[in-house]
């Protein structure tokens, strides 16, 4: 009974927060909307990305009980909200959907906003060249796989500007549609499959291992396929509405890409 009690005390203290926290919310993206304004009469860039990390920086000043990354990701989304309010923000990248470019550009922009896939790191570039898209997001380094080629190449004859670079630790997972069913398939990127290589050997040694053109293409065949696996970004699962299996598969934990993406320099 006590307890019935406290549950509803601390419940009907929650709802009276987040009204709080709603109305907090609603000035601040009021007083986003004072700023957009005063940009779009002097010419200014709205989304600057220095701005964007002192927000960030402030606000983990204040020690949270949630934790660093958990305040980071609400914030983000404040600020991605707050920054589309001002003015929906269009972002090409390389897709298919649910790829870690994908991915890095969510972790960037927050979900608001418009993200367009790309087939290739040019159409990415062509579609911000052509002022299509605000920003485009291409990957250019892997850690484990070195370079991202097609991308560099191309960077050296583009006009468009880097306006920020993105870090991205890679976790690979294992999803699958039933958690309970064999596997005799595993399907991924070839980049994907060899980072995993040991981990498959291990764990499947029986399967097998079919690379495809990308890791969102695996998981569609999943969807597809029974007694199938891929292995893709957390991303895909959620995407594609398949199960987490194993996460954290990759043989090195320290693969890495960094993505940059750019903006046109004059419009
Ligand atoms: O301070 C600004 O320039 C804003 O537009 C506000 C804001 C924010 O929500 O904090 C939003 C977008 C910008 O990229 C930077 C910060």
């Amino acid at each position: 009974m006590v307890s019935k009690i406290r549950l509803k005390s601390a419940r009907n203290r929650i709802d009276k927060v987040d009204k709080e926290i709603a109305g907090l919310i609603n000035r601040r993206a009021e007083l986003a909307l004072e700023v957009g304004k005063a940009k779009k009469e002097g010419e200014g860039a709205i989304y600057v990305p220095l701005r964007e990390k002192e927000v960030l920086n402030n606000v983990m000043l204040s020690k949270s009980i949630l934790g660093e990354e958990a305040l980071r990701n609400i914030y983000t989304e404040i600020i991605s909200a707050c920054r589309n309010l001002e003015s929906p923000t269009k972002i090409a990248f390389l897709g298919p959907w649910a790829t870690f470019t994908h991915q890095a550009a969510m972790k960037n922009f927050g979900s608001s906003g418009y993200f367009i896939p790309a087939v290739s790191p040019r159409e990415v570039l062509v579609e911000v060249e052509s002022g299509r898209v605000d920003f485009g997001v291409v990957p250019v380094e892997n850690s484990n796989e070195g370079s991202v080629n097609m991308t560099l190449d191309m960077l050296v004859d583009t006009e468009l500007k880097i306006c920020a670079e993105i870090s991205l630790k890679i976790e690979q997972c294992f999803l699958v549609k039933d958690s309970k069913s064999k596997i005799l398939r595993i399907y991924s990127h070839e980049h994907a499959l060899a980072q995993c290589r040991n981990w498959t050997l291990r764990n499947y040694p029986g399967a097998e291992v079919i690379p495809v053109s990308s890791t969102a293409a695996a998981a569609k065949k999943v969807v597809k396929e029974d007694f199938a696996a891929a292995i893709a970004g957390e991303a895909a699962a959620k995407i594609y509405d398949l199960y987490v299996l194993h996460k954290g598969i990759q043989d090195s934990r320290e693969i890495s890409r960094v993505f940059c993406y750019r903006k046109i320099l004059t419009k």
